[in-house]
């Protein structure tokens, strides 16, 4: 019988009822634990089905004897050494593009929000609370807002959810400009009249920059003192990618001496410190300031693609066959 060990949440997998193979052994482990509890509790899989930021490190990768698959629910991959499953011969995979459409329509929400000063306006009108509105509502209001269809919107990689966003944009009637180490073919360009820059240009001359890039040496810290330095007065920062994208303290310097807005669905490390830096803002950088729990990719709609998907690619290995998105060059 084949044995899946399921370090994601039960409650979210087995939610929407999607058929699982017939006669397989599914087993949902004790997760978040140690290494040690980890590796003992899928000593015997055959396949391992975990979160996109869930940690398979190569202590436990390597005590894995049966394992023929390390299969990412979502999209992101970077908390699993590929390198110590590509010598264990395990395939990783992901399922790429499963929810590019609510993450892109997520960072274009952060993008409204900042741009309508939502936060502020938030804030503002929960503080006074019903009697403040004895005076005009008006009053509440706050300045500085802007419309998204004429702003120069900055995609720094241009993969399934940056071209997701180029759909979106396209529709607000934004100009856009992109950053990426592939550049896209020109019909690409030409068709949707997007522009390939350096990321020094995106920096310099973008309203919005979001970013849709996974973890690597070359995106951590992407937004730090010295690039925020580049950016416009009150430039947004959109990260709905990882949040090791971003230098923690220097984004919140940056936010509480009032000189960018940021809207972020994800940060480092998740769950955050109670002493984290963007969890301790003053009045002002909190007013500047839209996030969510990680929340982007994580549709209904997208959740029973994520199960059918990986389900799929199960089968195809345990059948002997190469399964789909494999992403550690096995
Ligand atoms: N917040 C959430 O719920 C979710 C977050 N994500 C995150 O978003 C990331 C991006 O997802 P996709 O667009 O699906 O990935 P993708 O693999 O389709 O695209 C990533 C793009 O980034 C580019 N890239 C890589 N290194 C770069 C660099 N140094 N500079 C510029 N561009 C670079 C690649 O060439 C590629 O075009 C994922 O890796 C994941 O971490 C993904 C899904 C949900
Ligand atoms: O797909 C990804 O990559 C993501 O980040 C997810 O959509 C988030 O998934 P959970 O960690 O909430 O399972």
């Amino acid at each position: 019988m084949v044995k899946v060990r399921v370090t994601c949440n039960k409650n979210i997998i087995e939610r929407f009822g999607v058929k699982k193979p017939e006669g397989w052994d599914f087993q949902y482990i004790n997760y978040p634990c140690s290494d040690e509890e980890l590796a003992q509790q899928c000593k015997d899989a055959d396949i391992v089905f975990c979160g996109p930021v869930d940690y398979f490190r190569r202590e436990v990768i390597e005590q894995l004897d049966n394992c023929k698959l390390i299969h990412s629910l979502g999209v992101g991959f970077d908390k699993i050494d590929l390198e110590a499953a590509k010598e264990k011969g395990i395939y990783v995979c992901n399922n790429r593009a499963v929810n590019a459409v609510p993450v892109a329509e997520l960072a274009v929400g952060h993008m409204i929000t900042s741009l309508r000063r939502m936060p502020e306006a938030d804030a503002k009108i929960k503080a006074k609370g019903v009697d403040g509105f004895n005076e005009s509502f008006k009053e509440y209001q706050v300045k500085g807002q802007s419309e998204l269809s004429s702003r120069v919107i900055g995609l720094v990689g241009l993969g399934a959810i940056g071209k997701a966003a180029v759909k979106m944009l396209k529709a607000f009637g934004c100009e856009i400009m992109y950053y990426d180490v592939f550049r896209a073919d020109e019909a690409y360009e030409m068709e949707n009249d997007i522009k390939y820059c350096t990321y020094d240009e995106i920096l310099e001359k973008c309203d919005i920059i979001s970013y849709h890039v996974p973890v690597l040496d070359s995106t951590r810290n992407m937004v730090r003192k010295e690039t925020i330095e580049k950016m416009k007065q009150d430039a947004i920062i959109i990260n709905v990618a990882r949040g090791e994208i971003v230098n923690n303290e220097d984004l919140a310097e940056a936010l509480n001496n009032g000189r960018v807005f940021a809207g972020l669905d994800v940060i480092a490390p998740e769950p955050p410190s109670a002493d984290h830096p963007l969890f301790n803002l003053t009045e002002a950088g909190k007013a500047r300031l839209s996030i969510t729990p990680h929340i982007a990719g994580t549709t209904d709609d997208a959740f029973i693609r994520m199960s059918k998907w990986s389900y799929d690619d199960m089968v195809k290995v345990m059948n002997g066959e190469r399964p789909n998105n494999v992403v550690n060059g096995l």
